[in-house]
C-alpha cells in the first residue's frame, strides 16, 4: 500500500511562524497529482513534512496525521521513511558535485536493505536517462542542469520507491528539457505504478501531465480537482496559467476580491 493521506496538518517553524494551516490531500496508490503554488505558498515545507526533513530546519508538526499506507509517518525519522518507500527529491538538484553519476547512484543504493541489486537498477536509470550513461565517466558538478536534475531523480529511483515526492523539478530548465523530464517521470509513474507527486510553480506544464492537482496559497489548500477541470477552471487560467488576458487596473479591486474568495 503506497497511497498517502495528510489530514489537517499544521507546520511551524522556529516556534512562531505557521507555515502549514490544516492542509488535507490525498494521493492514491499509483496515482500522479500535482502541488502548485506560487513562491512562499507552503510547497515545500509541505513535503518536508511527508518526508522527515522539518526538524534541521526547526520546523515542527503540531497538529495533523500523515498516513502512508497504515503507517503514521511522525513516528518515523527520515531513513525509516525511505526505507518504507518514501522518496523526496529536494529542489535544486542536489547531487555530489565531485562524485561521477556512477558514484552518485551507488551513494544513494540502501545497499543490505535493497531487494534488487544496485546493477539492476543503475541499469533501470540509464535506459529513463540515457544522456546520463553518456555522462557516466564526468564528474556530476559538469553536468548541464538538466542532467543534474535526471541525476537527483535517478539517485531517488535507485533507493526502489513506492511514492516519489518532486520539490520543483523543472526550475530552471529550458521548456524543452521540462517537457522530456516531464514525460519520463509520467512513463515510470504509468509503466511501474510509482506514485508521485510533484510539487511545481509551472503549472501549465503540469497540468498536462497529472491526473489530480491541489492548489496551495499562503499555507493553505485553496483548490483541488482533475488535471482537465481546473485548466478549465477561469480562475485556474487567470492566476495560474497567466491565460486569463491583461491585468486590467481597473479591475484590480475585483481581482483582489476574487483572490481573497480563493483563499
Ligand atoms: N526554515 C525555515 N524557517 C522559517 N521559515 C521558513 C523556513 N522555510 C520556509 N519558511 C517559510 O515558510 C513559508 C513557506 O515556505 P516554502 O519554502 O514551503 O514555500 P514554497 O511554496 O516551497 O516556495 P518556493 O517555491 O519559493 O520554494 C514561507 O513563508 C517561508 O518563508
Amino acid at each position: 500500500m503506497s497511497g498517502l493521506a495528510l489530514s489537517n496538518v499544521e507546520v511551524v517553524y522556529d516556534k512562531v511562524f505557521l507555515a502549514i494551516k490544516g492542509v488535507s490531500m490525498e494521493i492514491k496508490e499509483g496515482e500522479m497529482v500535482a502541488l502548485l503554488g506560487s513562491n512562499g505558498a507552503g510547497k515545500s515545507t509541505t513535503l518536508k513534512a511527508i518526508s522527515g526533513l522539518l526538524g534541521p530546519e526547526r520546523g515542527d508538526i503540531t497538529r495533523g496525521e500523515i498516513r502512508f499506507g497504515d503507517t503514521d509517518l511522525r513516528s518515523l525519522g527520515a531513513p525509516a521513511r525511505v526505507d518504507r518507500g518514501l522518496v523526496h527529491v529536494l529542489e535544486g538538484r542536489r547531487v555530489f558535485g565531485h562524485l561521477t553519476p556512477d558514484e552518485n547512484l551507488v551513494a544513494a543504493y540502501r545497499g543490505g536493505r535493497a531487494e534488487r541489486s544496485f546493477e539492476e537498477l543503475r541499469d533501470e536509470v540509464y535506459r529513463y536517462f540515457p544522456r546520463l550513461k553518456e555522462r557516466a565517466r564526468s564528474k556530476a558538478g559538469y553536468l548541464s542542469g538538466g542532467e543534474q536534475q535526471m541525476l537527483a531523480i535517478g539517485r531517488a529511483l535507485v533507493t526502489e520507491p513506492k511514492l516519489i515526492m518532486l520539490d520543483e523539478p523543472s526550475l530552471g530548465l529550458a521548456p524543452v528539457l521540462v517537457a522530456e523530464i516531464f514525460s519520463i517521470i509520467r512513463e515510470i509513474n504509468r509503466k511501474h505504478g510509482l506514485t508521485v507527486l510533484l510539487v511545481e510553480q509551472n503549472a501549465a506544464a503540469t497540468l498536462e501531465i497529472v491526473n489530480r492537482a491541489y492548489l496551495i496559497e499562503n499555507g493553505q489548500i485553496v483548490m483541488s480537482g482533475e488535471a482537465a477541470t481546473l485548466k478549465a477552471n477561469p480562475d485556474v487560467q487567470e492566476f495560474y496559467l497567466g491565460s486569463g488576458g491583461k491585468v486590467d487596473y481597473h479591475a484590480i479591486k475585483h481581482y483582489r476580491r476574487r483572490k481573497r474568495w480563493l483563499a
